[in-house]
């Protein structure tokens, strides 16, 4: 089979800058690809990269497309290496679109977590989210000192029903003490803590692990796992937490159902802020291999007020 290829790169300003340990992030720029069958039917693909995360830059997306013949074959995309994961979700994506494959998965009883902004400005949104119907609602920490993001966060856990679960998101942002500081002020407040995700930074996961056995909060790996090889490292170091799985850059899709179809790991699906074609195809892996019922990162649409 052969497929006629084009790609364009697009790129869209969030409504809200998304202010995390990593940065300021103000516009998501992406690859959107399309394959057309010899029946003349369409299908398309995203390829979102978040390089500070472990997949390939932009610029080696592009530089992939732009080396790719006018015609395309099976062949070529399961060969895409895995150093280009957010192209294997793109273009793998694209083809299963168009062979009809994965269609019938049913991807509307999903559950939906939705990101509070960073800080302070966490009192005034949640309240909104809350009446759009989130349950669960996921605030970025690791941005300001820890006694002021704790003393934010007591006012948040006043204020919030008993019955909505938080979950605290430092990008790799906190110190081991803070991390302790941060177990401990959530110890006693059962399960309104989801968990914490990416509280130390990758390198350090013999503290990680440490921690995740020492208190009961629960801790989510993400920048640790952001791509399949890493997530069947972190699986074979034992990690018994949860793993935050990331389609638009983990790799290919194929891999990824192989690998949760194998082992039985604690798993939340998470955005890249991909556009709707990205979201689409990312959330019917959810549907697919989510086991826990865990609410999917996929909440807000950060592009549209
Ligand atoms: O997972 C979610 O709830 C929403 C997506 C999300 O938080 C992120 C998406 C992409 C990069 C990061 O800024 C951030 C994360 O660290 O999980
Ligand atoms: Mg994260």
């Amino acid at each position: 089979m052969v497929y006629q290829f084009s790609y364009r790169p697009i790129s869209k300003k969030f409504t809200r800058p998304v202010i995390t340990n990593h940065g300021v992030w103000e516009i998501r720029e992406s690859v959107i690809i399309r394959l057309v069958d010899i029946t003349g039917k369409v299908s398309w693909g995203e390829i979102s990269p978040i390089h500070w995360f472990g997949s390939e830059t932009l610029e080696q997306a592009l530089n992939f497309c732009s080396q790719l013949p006018g015609e395309i074959t099976p062949e070529i995309i399961f060969d895409i290496p895995d150093k280009l994961p957010a192209c294997q979700f793109g273009f793998e994506s694209a083809l299963e679109n168009l062979l009809g494959k994965h269609e019938s998965i049913n991807y509307q009883n999903l559950t939906y977590s939705a990101l509070l902004p960073a800080g302070e400005t966490a009192l005034d949104q949640w309240k909104t989210l809350w009446r759009q119907g989130y349950k669960t609602l996921k605030w970025k920490i690791g941005i300001d000192e820890t006694s002021k993001e704790i003393k934010i966060f007591n006012s948040l856990i006043q204020e919030l029903p008993k019955s909505a679960k938080l979950r605290l998101d430092a990008n790799g942002g906190l110190s081991y003490a803070s991390t302790k500081l941060w177990l401990t002020t959530c110890e006693n407040l059962k399960n309104r803590i989801e968990f914490i995700e990416q509280p130390l930074p990758v390198d350090k996961f013999p503290e990680i692990l440490e921690l995740s056995n020492a208190y009961n909060t629960k801790i989510a790996l993400d920048e640790s796992v952001a791509t399949l090889q890493q997530l069947e490292d972190y699986y074979k170091k034992g990690w018994e937490g949860i793993f935050v799985i990331k389609p638009g850059i983990v790799g290919s899709p194929s891999q990824l159902r192989k690998f949760c179809h194998q082992h039985q790991i604690d798993v939340v699906f998470s955005s890249v802020f991909e556009t709707a074609i990205g979201r689409e195809a990312a959330l019917k892996l959810a549907a697919e291999l989510s086991r826990n019922n865990r609410a999917v990162g996929f909440g807000i649409n950060h592009f549209f007020a």
